[in-house]
């Protein structure tokens, strides 16, 4: 379970999130929505911890948490490959995760790509090499921003299949911010629009 109680923030005097609650439990999908400034990139990354709050409680139980910020954390002296294994070295072992690695490396399509650097790669391969780190760690708790940003029709909708099934197969508990919503079609996803600044819900 996460929850954030009574979050507030602001920037340079400026509130962005007045009193905002949230609680994600274990199989939730749930995807903010709203207009650019909004606060939804904030929110997620209070969400993660990455970000402390003015005001407000983070309360997490999730025990291995994975997280897509807009700009992939990639290592740009490091391959692809490279990349995978220092991201995952926390979490699975020696062969195993070389294995992995390789696996999810395919699965995103990035067979031909794992011994390239990030730099020598487009922003969607990149993206994509970030979803794969995101994806084979296996977490409890899965952080998207704009999980379809620079990705094609065909990779959005396999990114898509695979949040799904990270979701329904595992019960991954995911947060997610995207305005690409005639995605989620058929999905079972609480879409959750923001409007009013500052922000004040209890999502
Ligand atoms: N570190 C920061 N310092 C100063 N202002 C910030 C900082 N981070 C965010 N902001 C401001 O807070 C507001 C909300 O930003 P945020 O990125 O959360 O919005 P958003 O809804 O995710 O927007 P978008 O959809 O464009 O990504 C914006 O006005 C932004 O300029």
């Amino acid at each position: 379970m996460l929850r954030l109680e009574h979050i507030s923030k602001q920037f340079q005097s400026r509130c962005i999130l007045g009193d905002v609650s949230l609680t994600l439990a274990k199989g939730d999908l749930l995807c903010m929505t709203g207009p650019s400034g909004i606060g939804k990139t904030t929110l997620l990354e209070i969400a993660a911890g990455i970000v402390r709050p003015d005001a407000g409680n983070r309360i997490s139980t999730f025990s291995h948490m994975a997280c897509l910020l807009q700009d992939a954390p990639l290592l740009p002296w490091k391959t692809a490959l490279e990349n995978m294994d220092f991201i995952l070295s926390a979490r699975i072992s020696g062969e195993k995760r070389y294995k992995n690695s390789l696996f999810w490396l395919e699965k995103m399509g990035l067979q031909e790509a794992a011994h390239k650097k990030p730099m020598e790669m487009s922003g969607g391969m990149q993206r994509r090499l970030a979803m794969a780190a995101c994806f084979a760690g296996k977490p409890d708790l899965l952080l998207l921003d704009e999980p379809f940003a620079f990705l094609d029709a065909f990779w959005q909708d396999r990114i898509w299949e695979e949040i799904v099934e990270m979701n329904q197969k595992n019960g991954t508990a995911i947060l997610m911010v995207s305005h690409a919503t005639e995605q989620f079609r058929d999905a079972d996803i609480r879409i959750v629009p923001l409007s009013a600044s500052p922000l004040t819900i209890d999502i």
